[in-house]
């Protein structure tokens, strides 16, 4: 059976005014992967997600996505921003926030649709939070609030996930549970997620691309974590000693 491609990276280049900071990158993710996005501060792991949003065009090379140029196969992508990117005493409930997932999505203008509501609510249940869904976004923990994004992102009913360095700020034990649940998640949708924790999330994620100041340095073939370990510690103590 032919694997289908989600995202293609082809020879993509970037710069904002300076130097090249995307340099020929060359990555394509298949349905239902599981990959991790590594690499050092800096690296480009940020403008090259943004190239993929559709918020920023390469300078040479193309990107699409779900078979469409970014900006119009975005709409298929939930995109989860680092938490703490969400305004901590945002005066509104959770149910409010996840709800912002439909905005674009939603026919009627000025109010949510009973679909949207019901959504909202699928996804607060697939991420364990509907208990939560009148309690103001201030008065939840770390990883409550993170829970809420990720309900956001699957309000859009994606076929693509996206985290932005979800584990910064969540303690470990968190992280795992973090981790479990996304796994789950994975058996419905393609997952990507950034992360400076190459060690942690080689336990979970099918492959690891590893991007490093203007270059993708290293792409594993779908192996197990304790192979991509191997293969990566020493990048790994690197990245670790930057920090
Ligand atoms: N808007 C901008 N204008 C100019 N240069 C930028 C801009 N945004 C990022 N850069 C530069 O581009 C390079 C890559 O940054 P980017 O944010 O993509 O890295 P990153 O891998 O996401 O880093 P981090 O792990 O620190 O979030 C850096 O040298 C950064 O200074």
């Amino acid at each position: 059976m032919k694997q289908e491609l989600v995202i293609s990276i082809k020879e993509v280049c970037f710069s904002y005014t300076g130097p090249m900071v995307l340099e020929h990158i060359n990555l394509d993710v298949l349905r239902g992967e599981f990959l991790g996005l590594v690499g050092p501060n800096g690296g480009g792991k940020s403008t090259l997600l943004k190239i993929i949003l559709g918020l920023l065009k390469p300078l040479a090379g193309q990107a699409s996505v779900l078979g469409l140029p970014p900006e119009r196969g975005r709409g298929g992508i939930g995109y989860v921003p680092q938490h703490t990117a969400f305004a901590e005493d945002f005066p509104i409930s959770v149910e409010a926030a996840v709800l912002q997932g439909r905005l674009g999505k939603t026919r009627v203008i000025g109010d949510y649709t009973r679909e949207d509501r019901m959504l909202a609510r699928r996804a607060m249940e697939q991420v364990e939070i509907l208990e939560l869904s009148t309690r103001p976004l201030a008065a939840l923990s770390g990883g409550q609030r993170q829970r809420v994004l990720i309900a956001r992102a699957l309000a859009v009913e994606p076929e693509i996930l996206i985290l932005d360095e979800p584990t910064a700020h969540v303690d470990l034990r968190l992280e795992e549970n973090f981790f479990h649940l996304l796994k789950q998640l994975n058996q419905q949708m393609t997952i990507i997620v950034v992360s400076h924790d190459i060690g942690f999330i080689s336990h979970y994620v099918n492959r690891v691309a590893c991007l490093n100041q203007t270059l993708i340095c290293h792409e594993t073939a779908a192996v197990s974590g304790e192979v991509i370990e191997q293969l990566y510690g020493a990048s790994v103590r690197m990245i670790d000693h930057i920090h």
